[in-house]
């Protein structure tokens, strides 16, 4: 059993049972994990749904065989209870199916909820185990995720209800044919050979159905993402400057059509057919009601055969039918499975150490770039090059070069985000491999220049750099006031406990003001070394001036790097080393790199002519330099 996916390889059948019953097992098991109480209860209800169809025809023969003996036609009438006990126990059976279905609905959603809940905190737990990016960056991955998180998720639910339901319907096609076996033995075959032909069309309609749903996953990412476009505030603006709307519905429809558009044409396709083999199915039904009614006509039966076998060969039929729709979802479970599976499995990205050692504190020798090279996964062309650099302990650097030379890059490998396809980075001596990750990266504090704005309160937004002291209010003002976010506090109507971000009715900020939580962050936490990637780019000239003239305080004991392209901000640092080519370009203090007239010395020179040439338009309050500080970068 399996369905055509388009990137499976190809297996034994021996193998695809063995790794199938792994995959069942492992769903049964996360579904019995979610609440093995509802389960129980779900699978015991429909046990009862389905012994009842047998029963009520028996119970439909025995009424009409009873009625007809009430009215004197006993020549019509088999043999069975008096009327009035037939027909109380089929009004109970009648009653039970109609109280049954709802609370097996109920239960399917109680177990489905449940699961999905389960499962989605599995997913959560086994990528936060994952210490590194590629993962996150990789298309596959993404797939797998938006598979696990969907389809996948309610597998556990799927197996047990179409795998009870399966059961149970082929314990209900046994006990209808062995009851059509009494009108001639031959029936039951009969009626098999004229259903064959529409079970297998249902379970190819459902099997078709899941490959195609499998194989669009990164369709229906396209779409979702096209969607968010349209739909999501961080779209919105551009969306709206650029007349973007018509475009992106476009690019949506046109995704919609061909995963949606061709999934329908196919089921039309495929449903068409179904009415012949439907029309044969009947046939057979049909010709077991008229092989009764001829045999009750010659009085060689009662009249409640003619329901019983009528019946059964009706109900056998859409037994058949709904097996083959049953089983036909099973495919589908089990090639979504694999997705799971791989997501709860999968190792860590990066190799973790077997004997990891303790992040030193203090960090005596500083961190060394020995040689490195580094290619983003699924890229021949590396970011880095050959790169030897040495960050010393209480020294502040700063990184500078082009766009795309490497700044970030370099900062992500110090924080093993990744690790360097070749050469090797030492923390005090040591490969920064051989360290606890977890340890190490508690000494790394970071402002990334795409910082996450935090949509909880003001208190949460600097406290996520400590959460296990996130309400140590002391803690989070006093990092505030290093970052200059203490004003924006005192202006905000609850202080730290104010709600931010529009989405949940809190208050939005500006850029600038988010920038400054996001720097009380990376100040909040009790790091050895400080990473400020563009930490004042959407600053204002004053907070950064006050940041700059504080910035040997509030860097005071850690090593700090700093990546930015504001010469402004550049000049904070002890030491300045700009990048080229994925490796060092220049190297030295900056009067020294000035005095040397290197690339450093031309773009600072360059970048300060423009803020001059801009400062004779500008009014005293625009003053970016209150100090005249620039008047040295002459
Ligand atoms: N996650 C990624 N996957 C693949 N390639 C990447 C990824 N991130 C960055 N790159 C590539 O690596 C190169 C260096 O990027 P990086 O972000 O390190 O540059 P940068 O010097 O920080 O640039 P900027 O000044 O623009 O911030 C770029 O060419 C970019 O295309």
């Amino acid at each position: 059993m399996g369905v055509e996916t388009d990137t499976e390889q190809p297996k034994s059948l021996v193998d695809r049972i063995v790794e199938n019953a792994s995959l069942g097992r492992m769903a049964l098991r996360l579904a019995w994990q979610a609440d093995p109480r509802f389960l129980v209860a779900l699978v015991c209800l429909l046990a009862v749904q389905a012994a009842l169809t047998p029963l009520q025809l028996a119970l439909s023969r025995d009424v009409v065989d009873a009625a007809a003996r009430e009215v004197g036609a006993t020549h019509l009438a088999g043999s069975g209870p008096p009327l009035v006990w037939s027909v109380l126990l089929l009004a109970t059976t009648f009653a039970a199916a109609a109280l049954i279905e709802p609370f097996s609905r109920t239960f399917q959603s109680l177990v489905g909820d449940r699961l999905v809940g389960h499962v989605t905190g599995a997913l959560v737990r086994a990528t936060n185990r994952w210490p590194g990016l590629a993962r996150f960056e990789d298309p596959s991955t993404a797939d797998d995720l938006e598979r696990s998180s969907g389809y996948a998720a309610r597998s556990g639910l799927e197996l047990v209800v179409y795998g009870a339901r399966t059961l149970l319907l082929g314990c209900t096609a046994i006990g209808l044919c062995w009851a059509l076996a009494g009108l001639h033995p031959l029936v039951p075959l009969l009626l098999l050979a004229a259903n064959l032909p529409s079970l297998t069309r249902q379970f190819d309609f459902q099997n078709r159905t899941g490959s195609r749903i499998y194989v669009q996953t990164p369709q229906a990412r396209t779409l979702q993402y096209s969607r968010n476009a349209l739909i999501r505030p961080e779209a919105a603006k551009d969306v709206r400057l650029f007349e973007l709307g018509g475009f992106f519905r476009r690019r949506y429809d046109d995704a919609f059509e061909s995963s949606v558009g061709e999934l329908d044409r196919m089921r039309w396709r495929l449903t068409r057919p179904m009415c012949g083999y439907a029309a044969l199915a009947a046939a057979g039904a049909g010709a077991v009601f008229v092989l009764t009614a001829w045999e009750v006509a010659r009085g060689r039966r009662g009249v409640g055969d003619l329901v019983l076998y009528g019946g059964a060969a009706a109900a056998l039929s859409s037994t058949l039918s709904a097996i083959g729709f049953q089983v036909g979802f099973l495919p589908m479970v089990f090639a979504f499975l694999p997705s799971l599976s791989r997501v709860l499995t999968a190792p860590p990205d990066l190799p973790v150490a077997t004997n990891p050692r303790p992040a030193p504190r203090p960090i005596r020798d500083g961190i060394v770039f020995e040689n490195v090279s580094f290619a983003y996964p699924g890229r021949d062309e590396p970011v880095l090059d050959g790169l030897s650099l040495r960050l010393r302990p209480g020294e502040s650097c700063a990184l500078v070069g082009p766009n795309g030379s490497g700044k970030t890059t370099l900062v992500k490998l110090i924080l093993r985000m990744y690790d360097p396809t070749g050469g090797r980075i030492l923390l005090d001596g040591h490969d920064l491999r051989d360290y606890d990750l977890d340890d190490l990266r508690r000494e790394l504090g970071v402002l990334f220049q795409d910082f996450l704005r935090y949509e909880f309160s003001a208190a949460d937004n600097i406290g996520f750099g400590r959460v296990e002291q996130v309400h140590d209010r002391a803690l989070l003002l006093a990092a505030a006031e290093r970052a200059g976010a203490k004003d924006l506090l005192d202006r905000l109507p609850d202080g730290l406990d104010t709600q931010l971000g529009a989405r949940f009715g809190g208050r939005e900020l500006s850029g600038g003001e988010w920038q400054k939580l996001a720097l009380a962050r990376s100040f909040a936490r009790d790091s050895q070394l400080l990473v400020l990637d563009e930490p004042t780019a959407a600053l204002d000239p004053r907070t950064e001036y006050d940041i700059f003239e504080r910035f040997a305080e509030l860097t005071r004991g850690r090593m700090t790097v700093l990546v930015s392209h504001r010469f402004s901000t550049v000049r904070m640092a002890d030491r300045i080393v700009v990048l080229r080519g994925g490796r060092v370009l220049e190297d030295g203090g900056h009067d020294e790199l000035m005095a040397a007239g290197g690339e450093y010395a031309r773009l600072y020179t360059t970048q300060a002519a423009q803020y001059l040439d801009a400062d004779t338009d500008a009014g005293p309050d625009d003053d970016p330099d209150p100090d005249g500080r620039r008047e040295s970068t002459r």
